[in-house]
């Protein structure tokens, strides 16, 4: 078998990674050839690897696979998009660039009669698409929900379990490579949101641009929040879900969820991703690894490779299905809202209110209401003041 000859664009966490678990691979029958970067600053290995100019990966003819991950999204695109027009197959980690532009590489796939494979964009090490694009071919799937990002799930941990402070976490997130270059994305949902859009694609065979989709983060978590949480004997999460809601309706969204002991993402801390993937006929399967970090991820784009080897490529079946589920926000929720300036009450219109408090740290409502009309207020939402988590709303009366 000849040696597969990769180009790789990128080398910081996961482009080091890589470089070691190639080394390490005894049946990859691959080998970095050449490798581009943003700047030419000092590397651990020899100078002679490195370029800053696309075009030598991109214009060489020896090269037979691309593998992409930088931390620049519209430059991701560029390559990508560069590399399939011209036949050459990539393996991709990228997801803020690949939840916006996943349509159109669909079609540059199929148009040029190549593969783009991206294991590594959802969840590091948990090979969470190929399963669902191989396994759950068939339409008895009724959920996948979980704990997709590693970096805010790390600062949750540490913030309940250790009683770190949250900054200091949030810093560590980022020494240990968890975190993305720019941590918002981990902190307000946009990292879990652009998981959950490809891991929709595989699930279900839609695509629901992240524009639509109702996303809130950790980043206004208070020490309020973490006693209500105790005081419950609950953890907060930030869970991102695509949920059946009917035969022919689904939702998605990405919130911080109060977790109960009984589930299995109770359990998941640190850096560690859960994925639950709930059907029909099967209940609940379960899928725990690490979601982030230099080797689980290159680990995965290993993968990819590998897969390469064998001409592997995903055939996104389910997009074709006639009958496929439609995107709706027209659900309920049960949802925890803290205030202290911000008149909530006034911005936001529940169905039902069943508690409220006022106290000196803070104020709280809980109460049922649509997900439309929290997605239609979400830039009021997003105020230093207010801090929002969900219940369970699907799928409870199973769970007992
Ligand atoms: N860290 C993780 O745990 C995971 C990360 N990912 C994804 O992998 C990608 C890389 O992440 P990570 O390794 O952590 O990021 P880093 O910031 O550690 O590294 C980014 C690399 O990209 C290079 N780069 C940036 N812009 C360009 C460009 N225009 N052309 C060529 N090279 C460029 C940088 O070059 P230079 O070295 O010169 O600065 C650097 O080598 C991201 O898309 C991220 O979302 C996916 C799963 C897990
Ligand atoms: N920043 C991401 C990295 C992996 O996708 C995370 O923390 O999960």
């Amino acid at each position: 078998m000849n040696k597969i000859k990769i180009g790789l664009f990128g080398f910081g966490v996961v482009g080091q990674g890589i470089f070691q678990v190639l080394s390490k691979s005894r049946n990859a029958h691959a080998e970095i050839v050449k490798i581009c970067v943003r700047s030419n600053k000092p590397r651990s290995i020899d100078a002679s690897y490195f370029t800053t100019d696309p075009e030598v990966i991109l214009s060489n003819p020896e090269i037979d696979l691309i593998v992409e991950v930088i931390d620049d999204a519209a430059a991701s695109y560029k390559i990508v998009k560069a590399a399939l027009q011209k036949g050459i197959p990539v393996v991709s980690g990228n997801k803020a660039m690949l939840a916006r532009h996943l349509p159109e590489l669909i079609d540059l796939q199929k148009k040029h009669n190549v593969a783009l494979l991206y294991d590594a964009s959802s969840c590091g090490s948990i090979p969470v698409i190929r399963n669902l694009e191989e396994y759950y071919d068939n339409d008895l799937l009724l959920e996948v929900k979980g704990i997709l990002n590693g970096s805010s799930n790390y600062i949750l941990s540490r913030v309940f379990d250790h009683q770190e402070s949250y900054d200091a976490a949030l810093a560590q997130a980022q020494a240990l490579g968890f975190a993305e270059s720019d941590p918002s994305f981990d902190i307000e949902g946009y990292d879990s949101l652009f998981k959950l859009v490809i891991i929709t694609v595989h699930a279900l065979g839609v695509y629901v641009h992240p524009d639509r989709i109702f996303t809130y983060g950790i980043s206004t978590i208070h020490d309020s929040d973490i006693r209500y949480a105790r005081e419950k004997g609950v953890k907060i999460k930030l869970v991102a879900q695509v949920v059946k809601v009917s035969d022919r309706k689904f939702t998605m969204f990405v919130m911080p969820e109060f977790v109960t002991p009984g589930k299995y993402i109770y359990s998941v801390d640190d850096e560690y991703n859960g994925v639950v993937i709930r059907g029909e006929c099967y209940d609940r399967q379960f899928m725990f690894g690490k979601g982030a970090g230099s080797l689980p991820t290159a680990s995965s784009i290993l993968s990819d490779i590998m897969a390469r080897q064998h001409d592997y490529r995903y055939e996104y079946k389910k997009q074709h299905y006639l009958d496929r589920p439609e995107y709706t926000t027209d659900v309920e929720l049960k949802v925890y809202v803290r205030y202290t300036e911000t008149d909530v009450l006034k911005i936001l219109h529940f169905d039902r209110i069943t508690e409220q408090y006022r106290g000196e740290d803070g104020n709280y409502v809980i109460g049922y209401i649509r997900l439309s009309e929290l997605l239609a207020k979400r830039e009021v939402l997003r105020g230093k003041d207010v801090f929002m988590a969900d219940f369970q709303s699907f799928f409870q009366e199973l769970d007992r």
